[in-house]
């Protein structure tokens, strides 16, 4: 019972005043109750309910029913003017909820209805970042452009070149890629000349890795790359059916993990929060990044997921602060925002730990 109170609850002030860095989330999972709502009436035609896009109090789905979701919620963000809404929002919640540094990955969409284009989606996401900077918003957010492993070799290389484009002339807001969408979907090895470009022309690669069983021989192929980033890595130890050889390279090549407990755990790819991997990797002293995935469909933030991890795992406020200090390391803007990131931690230490 109390379980469910501090998840479905907010987070004690020490994680909400907790200086923190978002590293993998995603735009349209990352919408808020309140936005679905203004999205609903800009759309009442679609007769989308609540329940159709967040999985609420204890509840899990499968991954399927999962990815579900995802389509309901880009059924709603169909145009320029709900993209700038959507991702203006989902940055002053990140802001509102402590977070300093934030990536935000989403995948170009284009709709023959209302005229959006990849690139014109690309463009929106960054013209809500640069407003919120106009604002003196108090978060420095960056961006990764996402290919969807389902739409194949074609799309992906598509999304490179874009990109990469972007990577040119976004005044450093663009900083890399992410591989994400249904795992069970597709396969690693025909996405790899598009992921080799994007890695040869100075983009960052965040790659979800071994997010469902079984996926050996296409994490081992996407580990020779190597990635910048893991999201996930569920399934890599050998305690779980991975292999000392993949993490090995993991560990070889001390490649971060962004790791999302509560999407884990309704998305049920771990049985309960004390299994999750975080464990086996943070004992291991691995570079370890908590972080939200997709905080609006799975109910939750960034400082929630923080006290979860403390609270299952024993941590001390001592050992959650340099948790989030350590996370700076991983993140993908040049090593000048890093010594400002370090500096706006030592600042804040005393008034968090008051
Ligand atoms: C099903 C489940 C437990 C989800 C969490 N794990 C995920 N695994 C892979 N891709 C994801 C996940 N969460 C979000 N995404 C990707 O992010 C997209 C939504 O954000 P966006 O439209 O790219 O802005 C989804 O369509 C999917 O491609
Ligand atoms: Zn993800």
């Amino acid at each position: 019972f109390f379980f469910i109170f501090v998840m479905e609850s907010e987070a004690d002030v020490f994680y909400r005043e907790l200086p923190k860095v978002e590293l993998h989330a995603h735009l349209n999972g990352s919408v808020s109750y309140q936005t679905i709502e203004k999205l609903f009436s800009r759309k009442p035609h679609l007769n989308i309910e609540h329940s159709m896009t967040a999985i609420g109090k204890g509840q899990r789905r499968t991954l399927d029913e999962c990815f579900q979701v995802f389509k309901v919620i880009q059924q709603l963000v169909n145009t320029e003017e709900d993209i700038l809404m959507v991702a203006t929002d989902v940055i002053k919640e990140f802001a509102a909820d402590g977070v300093k540094y934030l990536e935000l990955r989403s995948t170009p969409r284009e709709e023959k209805d209302t005229g959006l284009t990849k690139k014109s989606y690309v463009e929106t996401c960054l013209k809500a970042i640069q407003q919120c900077k106009e604002e003196g918003v108090d978060i420095d957010v960056r961006f990764l452009v996402a290919i969807d492993r389902r739409n194949g070799t074609e799309v992906a290389m598509e999304t490179v070149k874009l990109a990469e484009e972007f990577m040119l002339s976004s005044d450093g807001l663009v900083v890399g890629l992410d591989l994400s969408g249904d795992p069970t979907v597709g396969h690693g090895k025909d996405l790899l000349p598009a992921l080799q470009r994007a890695k040869n022309c100075g983009l960052k690669l965040s790659l979800h890795l071994s997010e469902v069983p079984s996926q050996l021989e296409e994490s081992n192929l996407l580990l020779n790359l190597p990635p910048d980033r893991i999201g996930h890595g569920t399934f890599l130890h050998p305690e779980v059916g991975g292999s000392e050889g993949l993490v090995d390279k993991v560990v070889k090549n001390n490649i971060p993990l962004e790791l999302c407990l509560t999407s884990n755990v309704k998305g049920q790819t771990v049985p309960c929060y004390s299994k999750h991997h975080f464990n086996y990797w943070y004992q291991k002293g691995h570079p370890s990044v908590i972080c939200t995935d997709d905080k609006g469909v799975f109910s939750t933030d960034l400082s929630q997921e923080y006290q979860l991890a403390a609270s299952t795992f024993g941590l001390d406020r001592e050992a959650v602060w340099k948790l989030s200090r350590e996370a700076i390391d991983c993140i993908f803007a040049p090593d000048t925002v890093k010594q400002q990131l370090k500096q706006k931690w030592t600042d804040l230490q005393p008034q968090v730990f008051k």
